[in-house]
């Protein structure tokens, strides 16, 4: 599991991409993401678990129905994410919402749609069994475990925003019974990119342990955040381990409690991390006495893990010969911020301009976070399929078309 896009395709094939659909272009694997769906289905085989795809690593419906042919679920965040997934004919029954701050009018649309709801405070469950009495929905808690690689990524903290205190469970329930509500569902999820595995497992524990206080549960979803290696050399988390630690807590509470229970994980940027990469064009060399700088066509507006978070994000240069002499560069964006720099001191082959850059583990968080920044247009999408076709799963915009779509938008009146 451990491949890059670099090490499954062919460099040409990135380079003839770069050169029919021009750059900054993002292009994901097909086989990739299924093998990795793949592998995650089975890695419970026994056990009653599903996997449901954060939805907010990469968004792109081919991608979503390639995930959902390998029979994954859906995890969504916002009311947006649900109406894909139900516009791209996902049943409701296969999604889950987790709301973070939602508005009635957010509810009322989730709750028509009939997608299971987590709700992460007490106001808003306490609205929603007013409001829909004698229904079900699940209670996302928080863990007081953190983790994540960045602590703007961590969610479990005691500080942080997100679920309801795990001490409030009890009034949780107490309030969903007082309107003959089932609570059928206990949510976790403690970080993104988590850095100790022991974390994920003790979250477990907690979760497994709150569940017998809750008599009308029917299934416990455990959150994401499995890890990818982004740096060469950082090692792989160790799933199938992870997977084996987890079974053994899993089936002692199926012993225990009877059974009934089925659980969830639901992770995103495994599934689909690196399977992406974004292909960008050098136009710029230039020498600034102690840093020499690579200038791209993209920047954090397209990419923004690496400004957000400090991120690292390997970047090779594809059109550079191997036996190139190296240099350290720092890779710069076209964005007017100082801090638009997508690798520092980095040893790369002389690079010349013209040379296509490919910017490694891109496939989540990376376009589901870009923006029109500086009023630049988005980058296009590519996917390599399974058949080996390059297949457009979204088309470049002209600078024509985002301006124009953007004074559309303002409703400013311009003559045609
Ligand atoms: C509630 C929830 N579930 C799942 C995820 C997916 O996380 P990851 O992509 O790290 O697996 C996130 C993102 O952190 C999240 O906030
Ligand atoms: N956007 C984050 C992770 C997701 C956080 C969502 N709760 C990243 O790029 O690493």
């Amino acid at each position: 599991m451990s491949k890059k896009v670099i090490d499954s395709v062919d460099v040409d094939r990135l380079l003839a991409i770069a050169e029919k659909w021009g750059t900054p272009t993002y292009v994901y694997v097909e086989d990739m993401i299924r093998d990795r769906c793949r592998k995650l289905v089975n890695l419970f085989s026994g056990l009653p678990v599903s996997w449901l795809y954060a939805v907010k690593a990469n968004d792109n419906p081919f991608l979503l129905e390639i995930i959902s042919e390998e029979q994954l679920g859906f995890d969504t965040v916002s009311y947006e994410e649900v109406l894909l997934c139900r516009k791209l004919g996902v049943p409701a029954e296969n999604i889950f919402y987790t709301e973070n701050n939602m508005t009635d009018e957010e509810m009322h649309g989730a709750a028509r749609e009939g997608v299971v709801l987590n709700f992460g405070s007490l106001g808003r469950l306490r609205s929603y069994c007013e409001q829909y009495p004698g229904s079900s929905c699940s209670v996302r808690i928080k863990p007081d475990i953190s983790d994540g690689h960045h602590a703007k990524v961590d969610t479990g903290n005691e500080d942080s925003k997100f679920g309801i205190r795990m001490d409030l469970l009890p009034e949780a329930v107490a309030l969903a019974r007082q309107h003959d509500v089932s609570i059928t569902g206990i949510h976790a999820h403690i970080g993104s990119g988590i850095t100790e595995p022991e974390n994920l497992l003790n979250e477990i524990d907690i979760l497994l342990h709150a569940a017998k206080g809750v008599d009308s549960l029917k299934f416990i979803n455990f959150g994401g955040g499995l890890p990818i290696p982004y740096r060469s050399g950082e090692e792989e988390f160790a799933l199938d381990q992870f997977a084996s630690l987890a079974k053994e807590r899993l089936e002692t509470f199926l012993e225990e409690s009877g059974g009934g229970i089925s659980f969830l994980f639901e992770p995103g940027r495994w599934i689909v991390g690196p399977a992406g990469v974004l292909l960008t064009r050098v136009n710029t060399v230039k020498d600034q006495g102690r840093k020499k700088f690579l200038g791209t066509d993209t920047g954090f507006n397209h990419l923004l893990r690496p400004a957000l978070y400090d991120s690292w994000h390997e970047i090779v240069n594809i059109s550079a010969a191997k036996t190139a002499k190296e240099e350290k560069y720092n890779v710069a964006g076209n964005i007017c911020e100082s801090g638009d720099i997508l690798g520092t001191d980095r040893i790369m082959p002389e690079t010349r301009t013209g040379d296509c850059l490919a910017i490694l583990d891109a496939g989540a968080y990376g376009m589901t976070m870009a923006s029109h920044y500086n009023r630049r247009a988005l980058p296009a999408e590519i996917l390599i399929t399974t058949k080996g076709f390059h297949k457009v799963i979204r088309r470049r915009s002209s600078a024509d078309e985002t301006v124009d779509r953007f004074l559309k938008e303002t409703g400013y009146p311009v003559d045609a």
